[in-house]
């Protein structure tokens, strides 16, 4: 069962300096859950390192409160803190001579004695942590002779090996290739329902987020911090305002953002489907305006009529061209527009 592990009321967090206060964002108040997955959203600069570093007491708040369990954050000793808290960082570490078992063996480092000699239940855990991850075939390998990909994976196992209900996670897809940021994504998502974990992680990929999180935490210098459901946040119009900017625009119909084109020229199309979909997409990113309702003398069909999977230009006079692809039906308009 979802049960609301963090518990934030009136934070300020920034930097004390020497004469003056350099605060970054104020009054927050919110929770976050076990079992979901949660995204902090915001602009370069706007604090979300800044907040990650206070809710791991990795550096003090300015005032307000932060419950963790039940419990303030300044009431935990570092011992217990390292048992309920673990934070995954990007920063890519230099380790040598290390293999990667040997690194998410460190994860066990609360519990073990000085010498950080792992016991057999301990051995177990890590094991435990590799296999929820899925990286056995990884396990022997050197740390630095890893990918971004695989080495954040380790990471993440590490995490899983401090056996901590809360983890944190900075940017944990900055240095991904798109197919190993949305595996990522969907693994911590797994992960969160698996483990009944709270999950709470920095990102700039805003799309991945909007469809993979339980929770979007918006952060903005103007409006603090503003929380929900990705779908919640359409609905009340948040997103398409956090993002007005000239040029992207918010699509309540599918959640998600897109790059406002200024067109030049429009043209009807007739048909349905997938092609006529991606042909409305191609002509509309070279600045033509192209669907169904327009009124124009040139019309395109789309394809999927006829079945054959062919695009017929319809020129205002003469001859219906027959092309193959989009491409060619991109070369056929420009030669009579
Ligand atoms: N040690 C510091 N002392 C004073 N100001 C700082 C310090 N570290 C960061 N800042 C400032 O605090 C603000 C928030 O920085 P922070 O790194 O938290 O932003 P961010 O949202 O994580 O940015 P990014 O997306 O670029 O990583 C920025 O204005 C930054 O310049």
């Amino acid at each position: 069962m979802k049960q609301e592990t963090i518990h934030i009321k009136n934070l300020c967090i920034g930097y004390p300096g020497k004469g003056d206060v350099k605060v970054v964002a104020s009054d927050i108040c919110a929770g976050i859950n076990s079992g979901e997955l949660t995204c902090l959203l915001g602009a370069n600069g706007v604090g979300k390192s800044t907040l990650l570093r206070t809710l791991s007491a990795f550096q003090p708040r300015l005032s307000g409160e932060i419950r963790i369990e039940g419990k303030d954050i300044s009431s935990y000793t570092d011992k217990q803190l390292s048992k309920v808290i673990s934070v995954v960082l990007t920063e890519k570490c230099d380790i040598r001579n290390m293999s990667a078992v040997e690194l998410i063996g460190l994860g066990r480092s609360p519990y073990t004695g000085f010498w950080g000699t792992l016991s057999k239940e301990d051995k177990a855990v890590v094991d435990h942590a590799i296999e929820l991850v899925g990286i056995s075939h990884l396990a022997h390998r050197m740390v630095h002779t890893l990918s971004d990909g695989e080495r954040q994976k380790v990471m993440i196992a590490k995490a899983l090996a401090q056996e901590t209900p809360v983890i944190y996670l900075d940017e944990p897809t900055a240095f991904l290739d798109f197919p190993s940021k949305v595996e990522m994504m969907q693994l911590l998502h797994l992960l969160s329902r698996q483990t009944d974990k709270t999950i709470f992680l920095s990102t700039h990929d805003l799309e991945l987020a909007l469809q993979i999180a339980d929770k979007i935490w918006l952060m903005d210098k103007v409006n603090g911090v503003t929380i929900g459901t990705p779908e919640d946040l359409s609905l009340d119009g948040s997103l398409s305002c956090f993002f007005a900017r000239k040029g992207i625009a918010f699509d309540l119909e599918t959640g998600l953002f897109r790059v406002n084109n200024e067109y030049t020229s429009q043209v009807r199309l007739i048909g349905h489907g997938q092609k006529y979909a991606m042909v409305r997409k191609a002509l509309q990113r070279n600045g033509i305006l192209a669907n169904r309702n327009v009124e124009s003398d040139v019309y395109i069909e789309t394809g999927d009529l006829k079945g054959d999977g062919t695009f017929v230009l319809h020129p205002a006079s003469g001859e219906a061209i027959t092309v193959q692809t989009i491409d060619e039906l991109l070369a056929e308009i420009v030669k009579i527009r």
